[in-house]
């Protein structure tokens, strides 16, 4: 069984992740994935240079993540540039993991994409799982987690598709509004309803 986890920005897909983790289940991390791919070095690193200018490459030669953020969270059209670049990589990537876990014999495996639902992957997952937060928990945890200001943080929350169309799309909901605690009781009766199996 493929699970696919998603949710929206800070709204408590790594926690849940981690969770899973420590339960034993194998995880295909997207944004590790979206790390890996941009190495420096990496042709794909080279495509969002030429696309991008040297001024998003660090004197390490690694991407400058802030002023990509900086960029692609503010306009439409850089978002579509960068994503058109790196999403192909990323996805070929996340299938190869996926295929060596199965390989090596694993019955469930859990794909953390937070654009599953942006990007129509859909498809990619027998069973979606949402983390879903309020609003209000949402922008408190993003600034406070990323420092950034309310206008910073509402532009990267609007950058993605509304929690509600996410939660339409799910198979199950975690509400992450509570305790950690409830958090995790909460995936417990998920994982239990589904019958799926660690490791
Ligand atoms: C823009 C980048 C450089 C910002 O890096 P930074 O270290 O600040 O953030 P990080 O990678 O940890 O992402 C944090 C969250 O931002 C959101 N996010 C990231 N990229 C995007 C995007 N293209 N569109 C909408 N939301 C995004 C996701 O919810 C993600 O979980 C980085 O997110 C990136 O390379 N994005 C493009 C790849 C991508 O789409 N990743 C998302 C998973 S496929
Ligand atoms: N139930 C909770 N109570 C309080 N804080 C929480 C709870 N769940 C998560 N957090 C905090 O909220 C922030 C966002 O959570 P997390 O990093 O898991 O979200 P995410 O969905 O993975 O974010 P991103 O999309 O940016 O990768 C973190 O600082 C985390 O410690």
């Amino acid at each position: 069984m493929i699970i696919g986890l998603t949710g929206s920005i800070a709204s408590g897909k790594s926690t849940v992740s981690q969770m899973l983790k420590e339960l034993g289940y194998p995880i295909v991390d997207a944004d590790q994935v979206a790390r890996q791919v941009v190495e420096p070095g990496s042709d794909t690193l080279k495509k969002i240079e030429e696309a991008f200018g040297s001024e998003v490459i660090l004197p390490d030669g690694g991407m400058d993540r802030k002023k990509v953020g900086d960029i692609i969270f503010n306009d439409p059209a850089s978002r579509k540039k960068l994503n058109d670049i790196i999403h192909p990589a990323i996805r070929a990537e996340m299938m190869r993991q996926r295929a060596a876990f199965l390989e090596e014999g694993h019955k469930t495996v859990i794909m953390d994409i937070p654009l599953l639902f942006e990007s129509r992957l859909q498809h990619f997952a027998d069973k979606i799982l949402v983390v879903s937060v309020t609003e209000e928990n949402q922008l408190a945890r993003l600034m406070e987690r990323n420092g950034l200001s309310e206008a910073e943080a509402r532009a990267r929350i609007a950058s993605q598709l509304p929690m509600s169309v996410k939660e339409e799309g799910a198979d199950a909901v975690i509400y992450n509004n509570g305790s950690i605690e409830e958090t995790k009781w909460q995936l417990n009766r998920i994982l239990d309803s589904w019958n799926a199996v660690e490791s």
